[in-house]
């Protein structure tokens, strides 16, 4: 029995008419793709098998489409696959309370209300309000560099990207100082330094399934409720690690909340708890979300997909993230309308803390590399930058003022968008580019090889920002323009596309104003990985130099 397990034959029968790299005896792909980074994995064989290949991570198949005619078939299925996660692994109260995530929630329901939620804190009028917040996380940086600088010395960028990104979500999103780029050894920057390793293990280890557990969960699904009970007993290395990440991270996050609790409380009776939180004026009452309608769980149109949320325009002031979710009530159709529980809010939190950082950091780090390997980029950027004026603070608004900058990003996404697909679970039988997909079927929507595809891109392996100029000879045509997608498709595209984008650019340009950066030799071809978003394998090292 388990030989015929090993070589699933009722899977390979369903999906024998797509191609893809030979499985293994029971591990199918896995080993492969844990060994060079699923990214990796997918680039190597991204024009070997065509349009639409398979992988097998253990005993699950994977359906991979290179295509974005295709892939716009797939992201149409409303839910995100879910692979054997800690989640998964831990008891069913932990459990339920994982899933209440906007990007864990499996319930379609339950995620339109809570995506309703977050979309005024990621409106564009709240965005406006967090540019403050980024400079000053920006400012932090620039001393800590200037400080490299003057001693000739080198950096990680990666890791500098990542705690300015931990410090924007600290003040504008929660109001509170992460400390995150503190280089003294006081006590808020050893609890920071603690908060970050934490969240830098969640990502890098659970993703990476390094535990056994989730290896075995991977290739013995049925024994999950076994694993469940062993994962307690028997913890091995990787879950203890991950566990005790996890509690950091909660723990940071319970903290904030219930400091925010306490102020919400002791304040006078507020127009609104965000205004009371943030000393703003009263808000505009918030608009009521719209309910999903009982059972609505069918295909969800594209155009309702939000780019950044600006279905309700009512602004959260910056640090009113949590306020605002403490005082948002859910859909008509889920939890009986009722507002969000705290547990609820704490998922958020959670949420907003882990997943950000790592790929708005990626996406800043590849920026900096981009520009320090292509000297013309660099000299047009900074030409851009001085015209703009070195000693002046950006707002949200002058970003638009800014078109090389915007391709210079755009670009690097192109080339290194951290996000590796967009995955999702067939909502129903289907067929794409051919092939017969049951219900159920994981499918990946593969970005990376689509936005280095020879045959969509010109001079696809190359950094050429211009493509992405208005007016420009090698400006995108606009089937090149739907074949971009860094941040996803379909109900559960990025919903902080804009605030990655905000953040980035205002970063960058505050950087390239007092600095150009020197590769340190290793750093060219970049090595990549991605446990979870794509990223420099061993971080981005450079000495600054200050700018004439
Ligand atoms: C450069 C930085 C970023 C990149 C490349 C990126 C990319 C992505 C991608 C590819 C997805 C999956 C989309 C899909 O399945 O269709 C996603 C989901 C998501 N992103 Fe981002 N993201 C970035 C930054 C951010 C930031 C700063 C935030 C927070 C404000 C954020 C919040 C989210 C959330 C909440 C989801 C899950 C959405 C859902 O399931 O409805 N992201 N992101």
């Amino acid at each position: 029995m388990i030989a015929i397990y090993g070589y699933r034959p009722v899977q390979r029968w369903t999906y024998r008419s797509i191609p893809g790299p030979p499985p293994r005896w029971l591990t199918g792909n896995l080993s492969e793709i844990t060994r060079l980074s699923y990214a990796m994995f997918y680039l190597k064989y991204a024009r070997k098998y065509g349009k639409v290949w398979k992988v097998w991570f253990g005993s699950r198949v994977v359906v991979l489409v290179m295509d974005p005619d295709l892939g716009r078939l797939v992201n149409r299925n409303p839910n995100r696959h879910a692979y054997p996660h800690l989640g998964d692994l831990k008891s069913a109260a932990d459990n339920a309370s994982f899933f209440s995530s906007i990007t864990t929630a499996r319930d379609h329901n339950l995620h339109r209300s809570l995506q309703s939620a977050w979309q005024p804190t990621l409106s564009s009028a709240s965005l406006a309000g967090y540019a403050p917040a980024m400079n000053a996380a920006a400012e932090r940086l620039v001393a800590c560099l200037g400080a490299v600088a003057a001693a000739n010395g080198e950096t990680d960028m990666l890791a500098r990207f990542f705690r300015v990104a931990v410090d924007v979500v600290g003040t504008a999103v929660f109001g509170v100082d992460m400390h995150a780029q503190d280089d003294d050894d006081g006590p808020a920057a050893k609890r920071s330094t603690a908060l970050v390793t934490a969240m830098q293990t969640l990502m890098d280890i659970e993703y990476g399934a390094r535990s056994r557990y989730l290896t075995a969960g991977a290739l013995f699904p049925f024994a999950f409720p076994l694993l469940r009970a062993l994962v307690n007993i028997f913890p091995d290395n990787a879950i203890r690690r991950i566990c005790s990440s996890y509690v950091i991270l909660r723990g940071t996050c319970e903290e904030v909340l219930g400091d925010i609790k306490a102020k919400l409380a002791a304040a006078a009776p507020p127009a609104s708890p965000a205004a009371a939180l943030a000393g703003a004026g009263p808000l505009p009452k918030a608009a009521k979300p719209k309910s999903s309608g009982a059972g609505s769980v069918a295909m969800m149109p594209q155009a309702a997909v939000p780019d950044g949320g600006d279905a309700a325009q009512v602004p959260t002031p910056p640090g009113g993230f949590i306020p605002h979710l403490l005082s948002s009530a859910h859909h008509a159709g889920v939890r009986g309308g009722a507002l969000l529980s705290d547990d609820e809010v704490l998922q958020q939190a959670m949420s907003f803390l882990v997943g950000t950082p790592e790929s708005t950091a990626a996406a800043m780090s590849f920026c900096v590399h981009c520009l320090a390997s292509h000297s013309a980029a660099e000299a047009a950027l900074l030409q851009e930058v001085d015209a703009f004026g070195r000693a002046r603070v950006p707002s949200a608004e002058d970003l638009a003022g800014l078109p090389y900058l915007d391709a210079v990003w755009t670009e690097a996404l192109r080339l290194y968008g951290p996000g590796v697909s967009i995955l999702r679970e067939a909502a129903h039988d289907q067929r794409i580019g051919g092939h017969f997909i049951p219900k159920g079927t994981a499918l990946q929507t593969v970005i990376c090889a689509i936005h280095r595809d020879p045959a969509i891109w010109p001079r696809a392996g190359e950094f050429v920002p211009e493509r992405w100029l208005a007016g420009h000879a090698a400006e995108v045509t606009d089937a090149q323009r739907r074949a971009f997608n860094p941040w996803g498709d379909g109900a559960r595209a990025c919903i902080g596309r804009r605030f990655a984008a905000e953040e980035g650019r205002i970063v960058l340009l505050r950087l390239y104003q007092q600095f150009t950066f020197e590769l340190l030799p290793g750093q060219v071809p970049l090595e990549l990985w991605s446990p979870f978003s794509i990223k420099p394998r061993h971080g981005l090292f450079v000495r600054p130099r200050v700018r004439a």
